[in-house]
């Protein structure tokens, strides 16, 4: 039996646009995520990267094909799916510890557990000296890694992020993914992250599904093989790792050849 817990088969977008034109954004795009892991949609600027994440989140209908999580077809949002917006999405009037348990308020856990898991999650993303402080006194990372503490705390099966550290300086960056490896690893919870970052894509992923532009289509689904199916936990690791210099230089030529047919 697959181990996979979410099947996209077939899936496409058709956009209607002004006087009856009609857009194909994403076409027959299928691939499969793994239980608990990291997959990355890479691929050119415009290539569809968004729309099958935010098809993924339920945010977007498909108008062909199907994506189905666990046994279930995805209709519409749910909480067994949190998205990560590249934006910070954090409430500036309520403390870390308070953004952190928003959700689980909403959904009606009990104080002492919330306060339990919320401590557990702010915890996983390093803020624990910053329970009590608000959104606006923490720097672009730190509010992302309040996004995705509260993103987390809801418990979902999969995290989705869209560019999530596309507005962060290049330290901040690496720390960030760095930290996402951790997360990974100690909540248990699978990833979908959209990038058009090559080595932040290797890094990241333990599949890369790379989409060619216009109408987005898989074009190759890429295991970094050099990864010996591990994970790396750090930048200075992987750029020194044998295989890795070769297969950014592979998605570079995958790049070029994408940006040549537009
Ligand atoms: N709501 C919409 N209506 C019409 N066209 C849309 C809509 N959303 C996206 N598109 C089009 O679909 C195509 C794919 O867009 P999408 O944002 O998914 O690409 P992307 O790969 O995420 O791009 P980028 O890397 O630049 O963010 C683009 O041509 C875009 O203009």
């Amino acid at each position: 039996m697959s181990s996979a817990v979410l099947h996209l088969d077939e899936v496409s977008k058709t956009f209607a646009l002004a006087k009856g034109r009609e857009l194909t954004a994403v076409d027959k795009v299928s691939f499969e995520v793994e239980r608990n892991s990291i997959v990355v949609l890479l691929g050119p600027s415009g290539c569809g990267k968004s729309t099958v994440l935010r098809m993924i989140a339920g945010l977007e209908t498909p108008t062909g094909g199907t994506i189905t999580l666990g046994e279930t077809p995805v209709t519409g949002p749910g909480r067994d799916r949190g998205m990560v917006f590249q934006a910070y999405t954090s409430f500036d009037w309520l403390s870390v510890r308070r953004n952190v348990e928003f959700g689980m308020k909403i959904n009606g856990v009990p104080a002492a557990e919330r306060r339990e898991q919320a401590e557990h999650f702010i915890r996983l993303v390093g803020l624990s000296k910053f329970l009590d402080a608000y959104p606006s006194q923490l720097s672009g990372g730190m509010r992302q890694r309040v996004a995705i503490a509260r993103t987390l705390a809801n418990g979902p099966e999969l995290l989705l992020m869209d560019e999530p550290f596309g507005a962060l300086d290049a330290e901040t960056r690496w720390q960030m993914q760095e930290l996402m490896i951790d997360v990974a690893e100690q909540a248990q919870t699978g990833m979908i992250i959209v990038t058009h970052d090559i080595e932040e894509a290797i890094f990241l992923a333990d599949k890369i599904v790379f989409l060619s532009a216009h109408p987005g289509r898989v074009k190759e689904e890429i295991i970094p093989a050099f990864k010996s199916g591990g994970r790396i936990r750090s930048k200075e690791e992987l750029v020194q790792t044998p295989g890795y210099a070769e297969l950014e230089r592979k998605i570079m030529r995958l790049m070029r050849e994408e940006g040549q047919h537009e």
